[in-house]
């Protein structure tokens, strides 16, 4: 099995209805999976018996589970940078033992994880003080992955939130750290920089101006600060006591970070045990994409199912669609899980990628999204496979009558999708309206919904710390089984540096104090346009 074959079933099947295949019996049971909490169902698929045994063989035939198995023992899987990609040992149980060049690196992990949860104890309870008393907020600074983790996590677990206020400031542009701040009060708020290399210019740019805003109001400022990062001793040039500053290996890629010291902020809204379950909950995907058979196993059923609409059937896109409002960042942060982890053409080895790279990942959660954008996945000539995610319950069981009308319209939309509309029906609609002739025709097309456009649907009972754990853990190991099967390395990002030199060589442009010589005349132009603003 290769992707030309796959390309051959795409075709075959590009001429079967999704509805057809519910003439088999069962199908909703034989293409749906359990696992402990979750339930994903890919019945409305056009995923059949050939189907699947295919997409599965072209997993065994990439060595899936050898090269899972290589990144669970410390292999140095991320081989454009030399580093091993273990960022499940930062969930992993204290008593494992996971080796990195000949060391365990799990007592660091646990050592580190303990510091957090006593710092984050002080904090919540008042024994670490800002110079006007008990904190009353933290200010995150970072961006990417050290941004995007911790913001839809505090987001996705407000409702279990009990600590001092977190916000967040990622953008350089200085608007969001000015709306941040103008409401905080310096003496009373812990400033987090969050940044693996600590040299980010948009996060050391923010750290710096806050730092400027807390030196104005107390004597110390360095005290309310804490730094999250691989990088020590810029840590201590940037004036962060040893005490303050947690650290991570290199073997934790960014936007795998968000369970080991960049969780922070979520640690501190939520406490430490609540940040213990949501590692539990990473560590049980953990557990299952180890031992779970293939075909049974949640992380390579949604590579699979993503590979089949992508490089199989060719559909650029793939829509995220929480009926969770409070996961509204999740869509962001899974673009950049995947889109920084598979928008790659460039295999391991160097050569041309023999397929498309990984789709492009957006969303929004429902039900806003039915009234912005769902009229072009419904109607539109592009098919959008939709991954919708819902929660049996939510957490206001006073507003139940709300979660039954969310749950309504998450299931309406898929079936919706799956069955449309046909154009017999939509004359009987408009015949009904009192519609004649051809201005009956004209309106009737209007109102056909072609469907047979594929969803899956994600169900979990309450988005817990455990429960936002599992889903993490299985959408980052999705994106590894298809970065192993297209052949490339998930775990670099060579994609977003030039822009980054690119940027710097500007700066002084912009200064007056460099020629914009050698750049290309749309460059020149937005220069002068800018400039004489
Ligand atoms: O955590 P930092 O070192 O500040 O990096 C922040 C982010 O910036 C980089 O440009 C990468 O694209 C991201 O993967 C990373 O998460």
């Amino acid at each position: 099995m290769n992707f030309k074959d796959l390309a051959e079933l795409a075709a075959d099947a590009k001429d079967r209805p999704i509805l057809s295949l519910f003439e088999t019996p069962g199908r909703a049971t034989q293409f749906s999976r359990r696992f402990d909490g979750l339930y994903f169902d890919f019945s409305k698929t056009n995923i059949d018996d050939k189907t699947m045994s295919a997409l599965l063989s072209l997993a065994q035939n990439t060595d899936v589970a050898a090269k899972r198995d290589a990144m669970f023992s410390g292999a140095l899987i991320n081989e454009t940078e030399g580093r091993a990609v273990l960022h499940s040992a930062l969930r992993a149980p204290d008593s494992v033992e996971i080796r990195v060049d000949g060391e365990d690196v799990m007592p660091g992990v646990v050592a580190t994880r303990n510091r957090m949860a006593d710092f984050t104890k002080d904090v919540r309870s008042g024994t670490f003080t800002g110079q006007g008393g008990r904190i009353t907020d933290v200010v995150n600074i970072g961006i990417g992955g050290s941004d995007l983790g911790p913001v839809m996590g505090v987001k996705a677990l407000s409702s279990y939130h009990d600590g001092p206020k977190i916000h967040f400031v990622s953008n350089v542009d200085g608007a969001h750290i000015a709306d941040t701040l103008a409401d905080l009060n310096p003496e009373t708020t812990l400033v987090i920089v969050a940044s693996k290399t600590f040299n980010t210019i948009e996060t050391m740019t923010n750290a710096t101006t806050a730092r400027d805003w807390m030196a104005k109001a107390v004597s110390t400022p360095g005290d309310q600060f804490a730094a999250l990062s691989t990088a020590d001793d810029k840590t201590a040039e940037f004036g962060i006591a040893p005490e303050r500053v947690f650290g991570f290996e290199d073997w934790v890629g960014g936007r795998y970070s968000m369970w080991g010291p960049i969780g922070l902020s979520l640690m501190i809204a939520i406490g430490p045990d609540r940040f213990m379950e949501f590692l539990h909950g990473g560590a049980a995907m953990d557990a299952h994409f180890r031992q779970a058979p293939l075909a049974d196993n949640l992380p390579v059923l949604l590579a699979l199912v993503g590979i089949w609409h992508h490089q199989g059937m060719g559909y650029a896109t793939r829509a995220v669609l929480p009926y969770e409002q409070r996961l509204e960042r999740l869509p962001a942060y899974l673009q950049q899980l995947e889109m920084e982890s598979n928008g790659k053409r460039v295999a391991m080895d160097g050569s041309d990628l023999q397929t498309a790279s990984g789709p492009v990942v957006w969303g929004e959660p429902g039900t806003n999204g039915q009234h912005a954008f769902y009229q072009l996945i419904h109607q539109g000539t592009a098919i959008v496979p939709c991954e919708f995610m819902i929660g049996a319950k939510g957490h206001e069981p006073e507003l139940d009558h709300h979660h039954r009308l969310l749950v309504a319209n998450c299931l309406a939309q898929s079936e919706a999708l799956l069955k449309g509309r046909s154009l017999e029906k939509a004359r009987e609609l408009m015949a009904a309206k009192g519609f004649k002739d051809g201005e009956l025709e004209r309106q009737a097309r209007h109102r056909v919904f072609p469907g047979n456009r594929p969803s899956t649907t994600l169900v979990y009972d309450l988005l817990t710390p455990y429960r936002l754990g599992q889903i993490i853990a299985l959408y980052e190991h999705r994106v590894f089984v298809e970065g192993v099967i297209l052949g490339l390395n998930s775990f670099d990002q060579w994609g977003v540096e030039l822009g980054k030199e690119l940027a710097i060589a500007l700066q002084p442009v912009l200064d007056g104090k460099a020629s914009a010589e050698g750049k290309d005349g749309s460059t020149r132009a937005l220069i002068d346009v800018i400039q004489s603003a």
